[in-house]
């Protein structure tokens, strides 16, 4: 069964409050406490530390290119001087040329080993970033994380940020670096021509910077606004082109529905960005136009002075080269800044999520064989705080080197109780116990490698065919033969065989391999689930092997030959069989039955049987549909009175 969730936000509307299932708010829950440095710290931080040498450079190198334009003004305003002074010494003209030439070339040559050291800096960075992001979703070793809209929201804006953000907020720090070289020199020069002119600049440039981050910060608000309808976009997106998806959207003619609902998601968010747009244009011609007096009202009052001799030709150059290095210098600050301050934004949730703690507590116990049962002693649990409980009391035990069969309607909580086996949550009340040891106390990972399971909603990986197996034990994923064997317990291993690379095969079209050639096949739903089993039967010597529904896409000869072959393999493990086909588990040591989040009835099928309870009615229910139409309609009958009587 193939789900594609809609968009967190979409789903999120029905989760009750902002609580998570511990019935903590979200951010107390799952973030640390801890104050931490501002985000552009962190990710300036974060830069020295994914390429050290190169972002040390990559400041040298920035400060040096961004006092070069400064220098060269210089330069020229002494060889204006000396030209036009009417005694001009040709060597010093000469020299001085010379200096400007070699300057020019420098500050190209630095522009140049600048562009290649930030990009260094930048793959650095976001290798690093997306690194760390995924460590972290890795330590979630629960699966309340998974299925929290909020997480899935923080988690994607994390993502989002694990690309560009942080070197975009290096980015700026790189441009303020030059900025302030640049502004530095240029200021310097100025002061040295006419000092007034300098705070005049400095000014207008500072006006025009501190409105443009109040523009940024107002883009960030609207953005944030946005940013759920760009995701529901990302959704309709992938939906539309999705192969899982194709058959239902042709069918059922889907195409023209999803496709209004993705051109109505952007339609909003693009009026709101479009309005600060026009806002940060508006803004910024004004600055321009303020900008453009400043710089005309000085050129002016120099021009007069220079007429009375007051300045030098060079003095005059040397201020039109100043004026317009500052602000340019201003303008590439005030350009990035809009950018940097989304940056930051976005790498606030990935700092978030780099915070969030394991739903888990983490046991540190042995995770020692089983030897003598696993117990499930008093279970309750529900899904959220304030949902409906799906286990109430389960008491169950299951001796080591036996078989339980586990039978319960749609809903009654069976794959419930296997996740809680595999410790992906814990009990709400009660305990869990392997050989009288709390699941709680042993470590989890130790606990999981002692099980194997086939879950209902198995995985169908784009990998080759060994892969897809191998997975199930991944210490000895290469090893052939016991790929094999696993392949052939779940009786896949003869189609495998015969597929155009064997075992080699991808089993996807989706993404070929380039090098095998596009040989990628798919297999069909029964085909998938015998590959699924054979991952779980890679564990051979699980200590408890759990197989929920490992039959239920399988033809009815199929589904016979691999119950009798697993029955085999089973003889003497410890084993869980989930099937909706009751004539699976009628070999089962016990067979117990869920029913209101209890165990109902528990005994051998023939107990069962006796007993006449929900089993035995469920179980004639099923027999009754291959008996002639007679004797069906009499063991019908005779249901419906039990379920009258019930
Ligand atoms: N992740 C989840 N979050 C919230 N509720 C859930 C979740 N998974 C299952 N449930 C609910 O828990 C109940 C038990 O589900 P479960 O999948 O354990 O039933 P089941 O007995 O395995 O059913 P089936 O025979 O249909 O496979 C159902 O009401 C279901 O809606």
């Amino acid at each position: 069964m193939t789900h594609i969730s809609p968009t967190p936000d979409e789903s999120a509307a029905d989760t009750p409050g902002d609580k998570n299932a511990d019935g903590l708010p979200e951010g107390d829950q799952i973030r640390g406490s801890r104050p931490r440095p501002p985000a552009v710290l962190s990710a300036l931080a974060l830069q020295f530390r994914a390429a050290p040498v190169g972002a040390s450079l990559l400041v040298c190198v920035t400060a040096a290119y961004g006092v070069g334009p400064a220098v060269m003004a210089w330069l020229g305003k002494l060889l204006f001087d000396e030209l036009g002074g009417g005694h001009a010494d040709a060597g010093r003209a000469v020299a001085l040329g010379t200096a400007m030439a070699l300057t020019g070339a420098l500050t190209a040559v630095l522009g140049q080993v600048g562009g290649y050291l930030d990009e260094l800096v930048r793959q650095r960075l976001v290798v690093n970033v997306e690194r760390r992001l995924f460590a972290k979703v890795n330590e979630f070793r629960g699966l309340r994380r998974f299925e929290d809209p909020a997480f899935h929201d923080r988690l994607r804006l994390a993502q989002q940020a694990s690309q560009d953000a942080p070197h975009n907020i290096t980015l700026f720090g790189q441009q303020v670096v030059q900025t302030v070289a640049s502004v530095g020199g240029f200021l310097g020069v100025l002061l040295s021509v006419w000092p007034p002119m300098a705070a005049l600049l400095l000014a207008s440039c500072a006006a025009a910077l501190i409105s443009r981050l109040a523009i940024a910060r107002r883009q960030v608000e609207v953005s944030e606004a946005v940013s759920a309808k760009y995701r529901r976009r990302m959704f309709y997106r992938s939906l539309l082109t999705d192969p899982r998806a194709a058959k239902e959207i042709r069918l059922f003619g889907l195409g023209g529905f999803l496709h209004g609902r993705l051109v109505s998601a952007v339609g909003g968010a693009t009026e709101a960005e479009l309005a600060v747009t026009r806002r940060v244009a508006l803004t910024q011609s004004g600055f321009a136009v303020l900008n453009g007096v400043v710089t005309g009202f000085g050129i002016l009052v120099v021009v007069i002075g220079a007429a009375h001799q007051r300045f030098t030709v060079g003095d005059v150059t040397l201020f039109i080269a100043a004026a317009a290095g500052v602000q340019g210098a201003f303008g590439g600050v005030v350009l990035q800044a809009g950018s940097a301050a989304e940056a930051v934004r976005l790498f606030g949730h990935f700092l978030d999520l780099m915070e969030d703690r394991d739903d888990l507590v983490a046991g540190n116990g042995p995770a020692p064989p089983l030897r003598g049962q696993v117990e499930l002693r008093d279970v309750w649990f529900r899904y959220d705080k304030d949902g409906p409980w799906v286990l109430r009391g389960v008491n169950l035990t299951l001796p080591a080197g036996s078989s339980l069969g586990l039978v319960g309607v749609n809903g009654a909580g069976k794959s419930t109780l296997v996740k809680l086996l595999c410790r992906f949550y814990d009990p709400e009340r009660g305990a869990i116990l392997w050989d009288g040891v709390d699941l709680r106390d042993m470590d989890v990972d130790a606990l999981r490698r002692r099980i194997g399971v086939t879950f209902q909603d198995y995985m169908t990986y784009d990998l080759t065919a060994e892969e897809n197996i191998g997975l199930g034990d991944l210490p000895r994923a290469t090893d052939r033969d016991r790929v094999r064997a696993a392949a052939r317990l779940a009786g896949i291993d003869a189609t495998l065989r015969r597929l155009p690379n064997g075992y080699e095969t991808q089993l996807s079209r989706v993404h070929l391999d380039e090098e095998d050639g596009g040989t990628g096949v798919t297999l069909s739903g029964g085909q998938w689930q015998r590959v699924a089993l054979a991952r779980s039967l890679m564990r051979s010597e699980a200590d408890l092997l759990i197989l929920d529904e490992p039959s239920a896409g399988l033809d009815p000869e199929a589904e016979h030959q691999i119950h009798h072959t697993l029955g085999e393999h089973r003889a003497g493990r410890t084993g869980l069989l989930i099937s909706h086909r009751l004539s699976a588990l009628r070999d089962a040591d016990m067979i117990a039955v869920l029913e209101d989040g209890r165990i109902s009835e528990l005994g051998c099928h023939d107990d069962l049987m006796v007993l006449d309870g929900g089993y035995a009615r469920l179980f004639n229910l099923q027999a009754a549909g291959y008996r002639p139409a007679a004797v069906s309609s009499a063991a019908r009958g005779a249901n419906d009175q039990n379920e009258v009587a019930s």
